[in-house]
């Protein structure tokens, strides 16, 4: 049987997340370009986790996909600071939907300071460390880890947590 999952980005980072956890388990990958339906840069947990539902929403009302996961990169201000959050959907056919957060790490304050602005984290990173792509690539978390945890491994964990969801409701997945 050809098991197919889909994603709803064509981000680099996000696709290897998914890709890693599903390969194992014999999927095969599509992914698609869709909208997010939240703003370019959500500013809340909850904006986040809408928009990680909306992309894998997308994925099955308008790719007739079975089963499709979301992945979203935003921030959340808390009393201290500015931290950077990321949230995952995967959503079934049937109407299942499982969600799960990533790791939370505190942004320094200067590129916060660029997000209060009105800067996407991913142009405060371009200006920050003059290097393009870093959002397809290690991230934010990567660069502020020294490496310890990128982007794709961030993802990778909740990929793993949505996939768990998922087995846990289907047993015969
Ligand atoms: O193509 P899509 O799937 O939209 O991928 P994206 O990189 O734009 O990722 P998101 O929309 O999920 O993230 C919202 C914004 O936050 C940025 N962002 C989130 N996490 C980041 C990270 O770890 N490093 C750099 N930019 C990040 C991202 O580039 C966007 O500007
Ligand atoms: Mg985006």
């Amino acid at each position: 049987m050809n098991k197919t999952i889909g994603i709803g980005s064509k981000n680099k980072a996000k696709m290897k997340a998914v890709q890693k956890v599903f390969h194992e388990n014999d999927y095969v990958l599509n992914s698609y370009s869709v909208d997010s339906g939240v703003s370019a840069q959500p500013f809340s947990d909850e904006e986040t986790k809408k928009g990680a539902v909306l992309r894998a929403k997308v994925v099955i009302d308008e790719y007739g996909e079975k089963t499709g996961i979301g992945l979203e990169g935003g921030v959340q201000p808390m009393e201290d600071g500015l931290y950077l959050c990321n949230w995952g959907a995967l959503v079934t056919i049937d109407g299942f939907v499982a969600t799960a957060a990533g790791a939370k790490i505190k942004l320094p304050e200067n590129i916060a300071a660029d997000l209060y602005d009105g800067k996407e984290l991913k142009s405060a990173m371009k200006d920050f460390t003059e290097q393009e792509g870093i959002s397809q690539a290690e991230g934010a978390i990567g660069i502020f880890t020294a490496g310890k945890i990128d982007r794709t491994k961030m993802f990778s964990h909740i990929v793993e947590m949505l996939y768990g969801q998922w087995c846990y409701r289907y047993p015969h997945k």
